[in-house]
């Protein structure tokens, strides 16, 4: 009998994303094919307008692919064939969210925002804000439980999102940017506590980038350009990041 292949995170085989109708009709994602697989941090690169938004979106379940996509399952579901209502309940559960400008909610204080995600799930409020405030000491903000996040810097701010991304412990950690807004330094702090916090065998981590300055942190590398998975680099001590990548990338 053949080997069943490892549990992965995410497969897309096939996938097709148009906007728009007649002609203006435009073809944004073509025939693109990836894995991401558990345990990894993966990190899609490419130009500005190549599609990286509109693929997460989809492998989040926000966006649904044209009709005829060969394969997209997310931690083993097979999003085509669920209901909008089902893809919804599967995202709260499994998925959690990092974006470039961190979205915190400022009437809240930081506690009340890293309880979200749980409260959409139905847990009381007690319990929520309990293990809020227990993800935000491992993010290293256990004492800022009631600030707001206007009373934050910027990293700081960035680790509150962090800390609500994995507060539901999702197994796919799905991030936009999360380094743009950030220094140098804060933008290492970042990349540190998702080695440290949100790398597991159990989950997995996809970053949008075009920060050169964290690729190192990277498992695997796909590359995107106008719609296509250009290039996979899968990265461990026997294949460094690649020449063209430790230059950078530039939009
Ligand atoms: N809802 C939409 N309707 C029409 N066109 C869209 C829509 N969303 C995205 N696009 C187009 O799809 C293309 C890819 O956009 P996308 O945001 O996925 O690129 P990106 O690689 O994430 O870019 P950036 O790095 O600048 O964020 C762009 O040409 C964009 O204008």
């Amino acid at each position: 009998m053949a080997e069943s292949a490892p549990p992965s995170a995410a497969r897309v085989r096939g996938l097709n994303k148009s906007f728009g109708d007649g002609a203006s009709r435009i073809h944004v994602l073509k025939d693109v094919a990836l894995d991401v697989r558990l345990g990894d941090i993966t990190m899609l690169i490419g130009p500005s307008g190549c599609g990286k938004t509109t693929l997460i979106s989809i492998l989040a379940g926000t966006l649904k692919p044209d009709a005829g996509t060969q394969d997209l399952t997310v931690l083993e579901k097979d999003l085509q064939t669920m209901s909008t209502a089902a893809v919804t309940r599967f995202r709260a559960q499994n998925i959690g969210f990092i974006f470039q400008a961190f979205n915190l909610i400022p009437t809240l204080t930081l506690a009340e925002n890293v309880s979200v995600p749980l409260l959409i799930q139905g847990v009381s409020a007690s319990k929520a804000e309990k293990k809020a405030r227990e993800v935000l000491a491992e993010v290293g903000l256990g004492d800022r439980a009631r600030s707001r996040p206007s009373q934050l810097s910027g990293g700081q701010q960035q680790r509150v999102a962090i800390a609500r991304a994995l507060v539901h412990e999702p197994r796919l950690i799905i991030c936009d940017e999360p380094t743009a807004a950030l220094d140098a330094k804060n933008g290492q702090v970042v990349m540190e506590l998702f080695e440290s916090v949100a790398r597991s065998p159990e989950r997995a981590v996809l970053i949008v980038t075009h920060d050169n300055r964290i690729f190192q942190h990277a498992d695997r590398i796909a590359s995107m350009d106008d719609g296509r998975i250009v290039e996979v680099h899968d990265i461990d001590e026997a294949h460094p990041l690649p020449e063209n990548l430790r230059h950078g990338f530039h939009q």
